[in-house]
Parts: C-alpha cells; sequence; structure tokens
C-alpha cells in the first residue's frame, strides 16, 4: 500500500489538488493515484452532503436513526461520514485533516481504525499543521503553493509572529455596557424526542471574561451555544439571561444577534452565494449570510483595516468562494469581529488553519482580551498552545445527558 502524508500551506488551492488528484492527471510520485479509485473525506465533502440531504430531503447515512446527518455532532458526522466512504470500496482515500473536530478518545479510535485500515486501502493524508501527520504514514511532504510539487517538510514553519503587530481597529457601534452578566443558565435542560442531550446546567459568563467550553464530542457544546445565540427553540421556557435580560421577555432574535460575534466551522458551509471577501465581512455588520445592503465609507474603511491585519488586503476584491477553506475561515473570523461585538464566540476557530493563521487568530485573541473588554467563548476540544482561557466550563456526558462544571 502507498500512503502519503502531506502537510500544504495555507497558499495551497486544495479544491484543485483534489480535483486533480481524482482526474487521473496529476503528475510527480503522485501519479501512482491515477488509475485507481478513490473518495475524499473532508468537511467539503461533508458540507456538500449535507447540502444535497438538505435540498433532496433525504436520509442516506444514518437511516437508523431516522434524522438527517445535519442534526448530529461535528464528530459525529465524520465518525458516520467515513463508513459511507469506505462502503463505496475505494483504493484509496483522500482524508483531508482527519482528526479535526474529534475528541481525545475518538481520536484515538480513528487512529486505532486508520492504522488498520491502511493495510488494505491507500491513504494520502492532507494537513495544514505538522502535529496533525498520522504517526503510521512516513512518506510525509509539503506543498507550498498551487505548483503542487511535493518538497521536504521545512523543519521549521513560518508563524505569524513578526506580522501581527497591529491594533485593534476602533469600534464602529456603540453597546449598551448596562450589565455585568454575559450569560446565565440555570438548571437548564435540553432533550431530543426522549434523549436528554444536557441536564440542569448552570453557568455563568461575566463581562471581559475569557471562557473555554469542552466536552467529547456529542457532549452538548453546539446546543449550549445555540441557545446563547438564539437559535435553538428550546431556550424557550428556561430560565436563561444573556446580557441580563430573561430570554423570552420581549427582545427579538435580531437585537440578541447584534451584540454577539458567532464563528463556527460549519458556517463555512452557508456561504456558497457569490459574494466578495469585503462583502462577508461586511456582512458581519448585519448579521447576515452574505450582504443585502448598501454598506457605509465607513464601515469599508474598518474591512480594510482588517483586512491589513490579517495581511489579506489584496483578496478583498476575490470571491469569497475562491478563497481556499484556511483563508475563508480567516475571513469568517474577522466577519465574527468586525462590528466588535461585546460577546465573541468561537466555535473551534483553529480547525483547518496552518500554522501561520493559526498563530495569528491566537495572537489576535490575545490582543482582543488584553486590549478590549469583549467577553469570549471559546469553543475547543484541546486548550491550544498560547492561549489562556480565565475559566474553563466542561461538558461530562452521563447516562441522563451531560452535567456541566468548572473545570480546576
Ligand atoms: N435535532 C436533533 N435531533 C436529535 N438529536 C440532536 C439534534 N441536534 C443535536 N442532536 C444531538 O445532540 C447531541 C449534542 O450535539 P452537539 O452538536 O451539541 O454536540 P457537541 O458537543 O457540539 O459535539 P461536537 O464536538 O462533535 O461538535 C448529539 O448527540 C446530537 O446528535
Amino acid at each position: 500500500m502507498s500512503h502519503f502524508a502531506i502537510l500544504l500551506s495555507n497558499k495551497v488551492d486544495k479544491e484543485e489538488l483534489i480535483h486533480r488528484l481524482f482526474s487521473g492527471k496529476i503528475t510527480g510520485k503522485l501519479n501512482v493515484f491515477n488509475n485507481v479509485k478513490g473518495v475524499l473525506f473532508s468537511d467539503l465533502a461533508i458540507a456538500d452532503f449535507l447540502e444535497e440531504e438538505h435540498k433532496h430531503h433525504t436520509i442516506e447515512i444514518t437511516k437508523a436513526e431516522k434524522r438527517q446527518l445535519n442534526t448530529f455532532s461535528s464528530g459525529e458526522r465524520r465518525k458516520a461520514y467515513l463508513e459511507y466512504c469506505l462502503a463505496q470500496n475505494p483504493d484509496y482515500i483522500i482524508f483531508d485533516n482527519p482528526l479535526d473536530h474529534l475528541d481525545y478518545q475518538s481520536r484515538k479510535d480513528l487512529l486505532k481504525r486508520l492504522t488498520e485500515l491502511s493495510k488494505t486501502i491507500s491513504i494520502i493524508e492532507l494537513v495544514n499543521r505538522k502535529e496533525s501527520f498520522l504517526p503510521f504514514i512516513k512518506n510525509r511532504w509539503f506543498i507550498k503553493d498551487n505548483n503542487f510539487k511535493l518538497t521536504e517538510v521545512p523543519k521549521i514553519i513560518e508563524t505569524s509572529q513578526k506580522i501581527f503587530k497591529a491594533d485593534i481597529p476602533n469600534s464602529l457601534l456603540a453597546f449598551n455596557n448596562d450589565y455585568k452578566s454575559v450569560v446565565e443558565l440555570n438548571n437548564v435542560s435540553v432533550s431530543y424526542n426522549d434523549t436528554v442531550i444536557v441536564k440542569d446546567v448552570n453557568w455563568s459568563v461575566s463581562k471581559g471574561e475569557f471562557w473555554q467550553l469542552i466536552g467529547p464530542n456529542g457532549s452538548g457544546k453546539s446546543t449550549i451555544l445555540s441557545l446563547i445565540t438564539g437559535d435553538n427553540p428550546k431556550a424557550y421556557g428556561q430560565n436563561i439571561y444573556i446580557f441580563g435580560h430573561k430570554k423570552g421577555s420581549g427582545e427579538s432574535i435580531w437585537d440578541l444577534k447584534k451584540r454577539i460575534g458567532y464563528f463556527s466551522t460549519n458556517l463555512t458551509e452557508l456561504f456558497k452565494r457569490n459574494h466578495t471577501v469585503e462583502q462577508m465581512i461586511l456582512s458581519g455588520f448585519y448579521d447576515s449570510i452574505g450582504l443585502y445592503q448598501e454598506a457605509s465609507d465607513l464601515q469599508k474603511q474598518k474591512v480594510n483595516e482588517w483586512l491589513r491585519i490579517i495581511k489579506m488586503s489584496e483578496f478583498k476584491n476575490f470571491y469569497f468562494n475562491r478563497l481556499n477553506l484556511g483563508q475563508q475561515r480567516l475571513i469568517l473570523i474577522i466577519r465574527a469581529l468586525v462590528k466588535q461585538p461585546p460577546l465573541l464566540i468561537l466555535d473551534e476557530p483553529i480547525e483547518g488553519l496552518d500554522q501561520e493563521n493559526s498563530d495569528l487568530v491566537i495572537q489576535l485573541i490575545n490582543t482582543l482580551i488584553n486590549k478590549t473588554d469583549i467577553t469570549i467563548i471559546y469553543v475547543s476540544h484541546t486548550i491550544e498552545k498560547g492561549l489562556s482561557p480565565s475559566n474553563i466550563y466542561e461538558l461530562i456526558p452521563t447516562q441522563n445527558g451531560s452535567i456541566g462544571k468548572l473545570k480546576s
């Protein structure tokens, strides 16, 4: 079996690389895959699959559960999608950052599974960070740009330490600051059908705090976030206070969304339309998926400032969906930030980013913490090097739903 693990810089057009592999026209060392059957295991492939299910109201992979794949947590989706890939009897599978979105135990399980699979199926692993290399693939390479040339993996990957010197641009909007507690969940429980997902969760987040929310796949992290952002009808009738206002006491969902900046890797799926990078960031002022109103000159100026900070000014007029996934994620993080909301929710912001861009995001978060009074909720399975959340809230699964606890 021939296996390849390939580190890609975020400058590489990953979709084009995959397209060349599948079209059987790849040159160089990868040409061993030219006349055999391959399938793709990636966030994008899963996103396309979700869209198809949504469009045709079908259930393909998860018939036994009688619900579409989009109702599964990101970790659960990946496990189900792997089975779907294998059922197609491929000669090789391209795994795009296969360990992303998985908790510690699921990573261990997947690693064991892939080690076993590698005896019968060839694997091409594409990663954006060196530490994501699958340990059993020793045939490791680096691709720097769209020449798609395999070169030796550099010992030191360039980081952004030298590029992030900028201050955060001034905020355009003035938000009402008259509250102490940003989020208060009192004995909150959520069930789907007869399954309890979270049980009696009590969590209080005060102004200016930096929280990390952790918990294994399916423990209810996204569910909790959706209660906070107003995207889950299960918030109805529960004892939830956001910015000091009791949920359901008159504030509209748009009033709430105005004050929350939200990034999730799942958002990338929603942005299929042809919008430019500038329009995409501007839409953060309106909390819309895409831009449907005329933005002001001041707002456009803010976008320029942010693009300068992340060194992406030259992409301003590019179509967003022509960017690679890493660049798209960075733009969506800036979209969440551009109005400088009092509450910023970042759901796995580092996934899919290369070393340079993940460093940039980490530095950005640290600058926000040090120089603004923004409250941040950060979701990730791992504690990122360079980030020091002031508090960690952990969801712990039990037979009767996840319970929440402050992690000491
Ligand atoms: N509409 C729904 N119907 C049934 N079950 C659901 C629905 N939405 C979510 N769930 C279930 O609720 C559980 C919690 O999902 P959630 O997405 O909140 O987990 P998570 O902690 O964010 O997981 P991950 O780390 O994998 O993203 C999962 O088991 C999921 O399948």
